[in-house]
């Protein structure tokens, strides 16, 4: 039923699309904050460090209705049993705290792994670099060129964000990563693990998906600092997202 980035189809639904996210990054960076924001625009400030789950949001992406499953992962203190994350997502998110060099220098381990995974592949993997914690300002640890320079080294695209700000900063990052999945698959990504709930060739994409004609739709809101490396052409239409929670949060 699930697919990096893909299609299901079952009686009930028609085509649509799916995209699953990972977000990654050592703890207290932020993740399931980030995850939270994106899933229900609000920031929650603790949550059970222990608990790893998937959750699901439909989304207009460039037009384009897409399933976008995000996977709020646990990891203790860096990159350990990968596989399932690895195999499962289309795109990754990795998450560190401006405000915590250590953070940083833990996401690291985490680009490594994914980019030994698209290696072994032989395949583009889109990575998401996010600085976290932009509201921190004041307490500011890793530089914006810092930032700059690893997403660089890691040919990723860079952001910096903050969880407890602005929703639409949090929400365009999401999206992006959506884009970048789709290039990858117009792009011409192995076709076998994309249609996973039935055998379908995966060539349609570039036609059932079109990229949109420019990035930039999306304003960047004051105080939000968005930094991207790459380039982007793509464009957002925003709106309220339909949510769906497979498992609830424990939120305490
Ligand atoms: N000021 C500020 N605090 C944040 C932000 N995002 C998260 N936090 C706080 O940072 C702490 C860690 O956030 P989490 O979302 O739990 O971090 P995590 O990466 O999921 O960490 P684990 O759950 O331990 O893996 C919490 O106290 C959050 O409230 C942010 O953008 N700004």
């Amino acid at each position: 039923m699930s697919s990096m980035f893909g299609k299901t189809r079952t009686s009930a639904m028609p085509d649509r699309a799916e995209c699953n996210v990972a977000v990654l990054g050592i703890r207290g960076s932020g993740k399931s904050a980030l995850t939270v924001k994106f899933l229900t625009r609000r920031f929650i400030s603790e949550y059970d460090p222990n608990m790893e789950d998937i959750y699901s949001s439909e989304e207009i992406v460039d037009q384009q209705p897409v399933l976008v499953k995000v996977m709020d992962t646990a990891d203790q203190d860096g990159p350990v049993n990968c596989e399932r994350y690895l195999t499962w997502a289309g795109a990754f998110l990795v998450v560190y705290s401006i405000d915590d060099r250590r953070t940083f220098e833990g996401c690291q381990r985490y680009l490594d792994v994914v980019a030994a995974h698209a290696k072994s592949l032989q395949v583009d993997l889109p990575v998401l670099l996010l600085g976290n914690k932009l509201d921190m300002e004041r307490y500011r640890q890793v530089s914006e060129s810092d930032g700059c320079a690893l997403a660089s080294h890691y040919s990723c695209l860079f952001f910096e964000v903050s969880a407890c700000q602005d929703f639409i900063s949090v929400q365009r990052v999401f999206h992006e990563a959506v884009r970048e999945a789709r290039r990858d698959a117009e792009r011409g990504r192995p076709t076998s693990p994309l249609f996973i709930s039935e055998d379908r060739p995966s060539a349609s994409l570039a036609t059932t998906l079109p990229l949109g004609p420019g990035l930039g739709e999306l304003p960047t809101p004051a105080g939000a600092r968005v930094v991207p490396v790459k380039s982007s052409r793509a464009q957002s239409k925003r709106r309220a997202p339909t949510l769906t929670l497979l498992k609830g949060f424990r939120i305490f």
